[in-house]
């Protein structure tokens, strides 16, 4: 495996003996909607974790049945989340995350590992809004994790570091690809990726109106401008620079 500039061979080895720890670990969700979906069915389809060992909440049903068919469990209680998982996602929207965690910092110890995904919301805060000496990890993830295609980039806080990096990189593989850098990568990759993969979809449609109007069908042209950047992608992903130190 490439040694990333923050990656030593020490996180190969924390990485293989983590295998078996994740099978066992205890998963919470606090917020059941896109993002929470697209990652747990990531996690869930490559077999790492059982679904019964993961929880969803969230305040209302209306998001809730599409885990629990796959059965995972599932409350409308976030302190529930907290006092039944290792690692707790936070997948609400940012403006609701110092509520959340007004109401769940009772139950956050030091084992926990809380890891947010909300845009735009930092380190700094998220420690200001839990106990102290809580390992957090801050991550920007997108919505291709549910094709187990996405991009996530993600970053600890003061109380965590290369252990949880690892742990985290290594129960999210299979949602695409993962890597852990610095604070101010996160923000880069929410325009780069988090919301970037939206732009692609322009494009797409973009190349296929053109096609269009000197008379492809709609659908053909459709067809053909996804497998163009689709081959693009593939192209380029074969010739992008190694990563820079
Ligand atoms: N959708 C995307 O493409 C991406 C989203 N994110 C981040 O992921 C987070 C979630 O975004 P989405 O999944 O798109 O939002 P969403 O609106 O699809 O889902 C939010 C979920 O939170 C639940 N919720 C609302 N209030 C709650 C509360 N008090 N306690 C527990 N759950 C509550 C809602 O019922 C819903 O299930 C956001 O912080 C966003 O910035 C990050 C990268 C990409
Ligand atoms: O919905 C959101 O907040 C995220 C941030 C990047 C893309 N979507």
């Amino acid at each position: 495996m490439m040694n990333l500039p923050h990656q030593t061979n020490d996180s190969q080895m924390i990485q293989d003996d983590q295998t078996e720890a994740i099978s066992q670990m205890k998963i919470g969700f606090i917020g059941a909607g896109n993002m929470a979906f697209g990652i747990a069915q990531g996690i869930l389809t490559s077999g790492k974790v059982s679904p019964t060992n993961i929880i969803v909440s969230a305040p209302s049903m209306n998001n809730l049945p599409r885990f629990q068919e796959r059965g995972v469990a599932i409350t409308q209680v976030n302190e529930e989340v907290v006092e039944r998982s290792a690692v707790v996602f936070l997948a609400i929207k940012p403006h609701l995350i110092q509520g959340v965690l007004y109401g769940i910092s009772r139950c956050v110890t030091q084992q926990h590992i809380i890891v947010s995904m909300a845009a735009g919301v930092t380190i700094a805060t998220l420690e200001e809004l839990l106990p102290a000496k809580t390992r957090v990890i801050r991550m920007m993830p997108n919505l291709p994790c549910v094709l187990m295609e996405g991009a996530l980039i993600l970053t600890s806080g003061s109380c965590a570091g290369e252990k949880e990096e690892t742990l985290l990189k290594n129960l999210l593989s299979p949602c695409g690809l993962v890597e852990a850098g610095p604070e101010h990568w996160i923000d880069a990759h929410t325009g780069l990726s988090g919301s970037g993969v939206a732009f692609v979809y322009v494009f797409a449609e973009a190349l296929a109106e053109g096609a269009v109007k000197m008379g492809m069908p709609g659908a053909l042209a459709q067809r053909i401008a996804a497998q163009t950047i689709l081959v693009g992608s593939h192209a380029h992903l074969q010739y992008v620079p190694e990563y820079l130190n």
